[in-house]
């Protein structure tokens, strides 16, 4: 029997453990630009994999880099994983926007545990509630107090520019979902919005933790973002402070 304080600790523990495991490939494997994202990719899967089945062998995974087991759909308990967010800005060999997301969804409860680790600036934030103090380091320190919205630095949506002018705020481009959803964690950003595609994976572990840390986290149009869905294309959401949402979710619908 395990408890959600366990399943959090897990989900830390091998969200830090994957990232070292990228660190050490992106560090010594000799390899560049593509051939390194998948490999990043794939070995960061594989251990995800096998410490799951080791930990948790009657829960149910649902992974970005594997086929989808359609038994989860009958699961009580389902790991939502993106083994390596934000695989563009890893492959560069010198960025440190990206992640590694390990969520737990639960039949009638939703998302109950989560943690998305920073590998390139050594930190993992997990599902709890206690606070997180500002820090810099995944975008430059602010010299402004405006309000800062991040958005994909790729496929921002069209929207970017009226959200932050709704906040009174600046456009912020960053890669990876989980790097975006923990910059608004570590104050260095005030909102993330994202639209036009994604997947269960990117967001999962990410709204667990933001949500944890009182964060608003929802669909673009306000609804809640629901994992372990037959479809598990959910191409927006919408992270920011709580004192934020009415203003944001205004310009998204205008
Ligand atoms: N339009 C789109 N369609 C599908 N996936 C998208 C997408 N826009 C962003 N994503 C996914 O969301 C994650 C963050 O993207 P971005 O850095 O552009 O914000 C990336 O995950 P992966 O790196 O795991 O593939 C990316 O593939
Ligand atoms: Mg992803």
């Amino acid at each position: 029997m395990t408890g959600v304080d366990d399943d959090i600790w897990l989900a830390g523990e091998l969200a830090t453990a994957a990232g070292a495991l990228l660190m050490r490939i992106r560090a010594d494997s000799g390899l560049n630009d593509h051939a390194l994202g998948d490999e990043g990719d794939a070995r960061s899967n594989d251990f995800l994999l096998d410490r799951l089945a080791a930990e948790r062998p009657d829960d149910k995974v649902l992974s970005e880099e594997s086929a989808d087991d359609r038994s989860r759909l009958d699961a009580d308990r389902v790991w939502i994983v993106d083994p390596l967010d934000g695989t563009r800005e890893f492959r560069t060999g010198v960025r440190d926007d990206w992640a590694v997301h390990v969520a737990l969804w639960e039949q009638g409860s939703g998302l109950t545990a989560g943690a998305v680790s920073l590998p390139a600036l050594g930190v993992t934030y997990t599902s709890t509630a206690d606070p997180v103090e500002a820090t810099a380091g995944l975008a430059e320190p602010r010299t402004s107090p405006k309000p800062r919205v991040v958005v994909s630095g790729s496929r921002p949506p069209e929207f970017s520019a009226a959200v932050a002018e709704a906040i009174g705020g600046e456009v912020l481009a960053m890669g990876s979902a989980g790097a975006k959803a923990m910059a608004v964690v570590r104050g260095e950003a005030d909102a993330y919005v994202h639209a036009g595609g994604q997947y269960e994976w990117d967001s999962a572990a990410p709204v667990s933790v933001c949500a944890a840390k009182g964060l608003w986290c929802s669909r673009i149009d306000g609804s809640p973002l629901l994992y372990n869905q037959a479809q598990v294309y959910l191409p927006d959401l919408v992270i920011c402070r709580r004192e934020l949402t009415d203003a944001v979710l205004g310009a998204i619908a205008c």
